[in-house]
């Protein structure tokens, strides 16, 4: 028998998250001060952020060091007198995932291997060191998010959730779940805690009065009020289930709800192709469907954002077309897009 397509990658992957993950979890709610920034585009970064990856380029950079990687992260802010007192943090950190320790200079030289300008030819890595920064913040959810892309197909995506239980129903039971896909071989789970992977797949709800629906917990990323109104249209009655991070498309995944909204709060902002690599092969493997506002297929070969597509809509593949139908006639009224 031969080894299944994108084995060595899948394995290599795990790792990388795994540890990422680990790492982040160690300074998860133990953040002090001088441990976040804001970035230039107002949003937040911690030491966590940035070390997870430095661990990840690392991995991969040992596995392929062919392969350009598409990350969010870059070192400006770790850089020069100022930013000597984050860096010395961030390398300690990142150290306490690695054999073989990285200096300041190897560290930065890590982070910016995440610099590539992404496109539509050849291999390359998206990576979202933590998703939901926000959501780390507050003690909430975050995930660790790559994904390989080949000429512009999400081909395998490899996911950490520290902080989301293992079973949706025991909230309060263990916590810590790694979901993998490899495009055409399905979507597993398995828990940070145990080698086993347990096939996944999305809920084939029979009527949208019985469905849920995911979306982002800040309304800045995500206009709450069009999805309240989407809703209605649809007949789901459930309140949504607010999380932040791609941890909503792994809880579509798993068959924990029914339908993802993203919806643009304003008409410039781009998505980012680390936003959603991972999480939209998740959900396509697990019988789903995943579009932007328009039905139209996320595209991932446009460089470092999706910038030929408009939110995201994810849903069972039974209900896509008439999520689309309501997200249409609610967002354009008149028939215009
Ligand atoms: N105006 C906006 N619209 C949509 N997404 C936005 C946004 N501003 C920031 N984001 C993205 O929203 C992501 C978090 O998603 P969610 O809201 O679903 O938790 C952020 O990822 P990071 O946390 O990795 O920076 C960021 O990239
Ligand atoms: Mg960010
Ligand atoms: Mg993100
Ligand atoms: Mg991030």
């Amino acid at each position: 028998m031969s080894a299944l397509k994108f084995a060595a990658e899948r394995a290599v992957a795990i790792h990388a998250v795994l540890t990422a993950s680990k790492v982040c979890q160690r300074v998860f709610t133990k953040l002090v001060n001088g441990e976040t920034i804001t970035k230039k585009d107002k949003s937040p970064v911690t030491i966590a952020d940035f070390s997870a990856q430095a661990v990840i380029n690392t991995f991969l950079h040992n596995s392929f060091p062919a392969d350009p990687i598409v990350g969010e992260e870059d070192s400006k802010d770790l850089r020069g007198e100022e930013g000597r007192p984050m860096r010395e943090k961030v390398l300690e950190l990142a150290n306490s995932g690695l054999d073989s320790p990285l200096t300041e200079e190897t560290l930065i030289e890590a982070i910016d291997r995440g610099m590539y300008a992404g496109g539509a030819h050849g291999r390359m890595w998206a990576l979202d060191p933590i998703d939901g920064t926000k959501g780390f913040l507050r003690g909430e959810q975050f995930a660790v998010c790559l994904a390989l892309i080949v000429d512009g197909q999400v081909e395998l995506g490899v996911m950490g959730c520290p902080n989301l239980p293992v079973d949706v129903k025991d909230q309060n039971g263990e916590k810590g779940c790694l979901f993998i896909t490899v495009k055409g071989q399905g979507a597993f789970q398995r828990n940070f805690s145990s080698l086993t992977e347990t096939p996944i797949s999305m809920s084939a709800i029979q009527s949208l009065n019985d469905a849920s629906f995911c979306e982002s917990v800040e309304s800045g990323h995500s206009n709450q009020s069009d999805s309240a109104r989407i809703a209605h249209l649809l007949g789901i009655t459930k309140p949504p289930v607010r999380m932040d991070s791609q941890c909503k498309y792994s809880t579509l995944a798993r068959g924990d709800a029914e339908v993802y909204l993203r919806l643009p709060v304003n008409a410039t902002y781009e998505e980012k192709i680390w936003d959603h690599a991972t999480g939209s092969l998740l959900v396509s493997e697990a019988g789903g469907i995943v579009s932007d506002i328009h039905g139209k297929p996320l595209d991932f070969s446009k460089g470092r954002t999706l910038a030929t597509n408009s939110g995201v809509v994810a849903a069972h593949a039974k209900i896509h077309n008439k999520v689309i139908e309501a997200v249409q006639k609610v967002l354009f009224p008149d028939g215009k897009l």
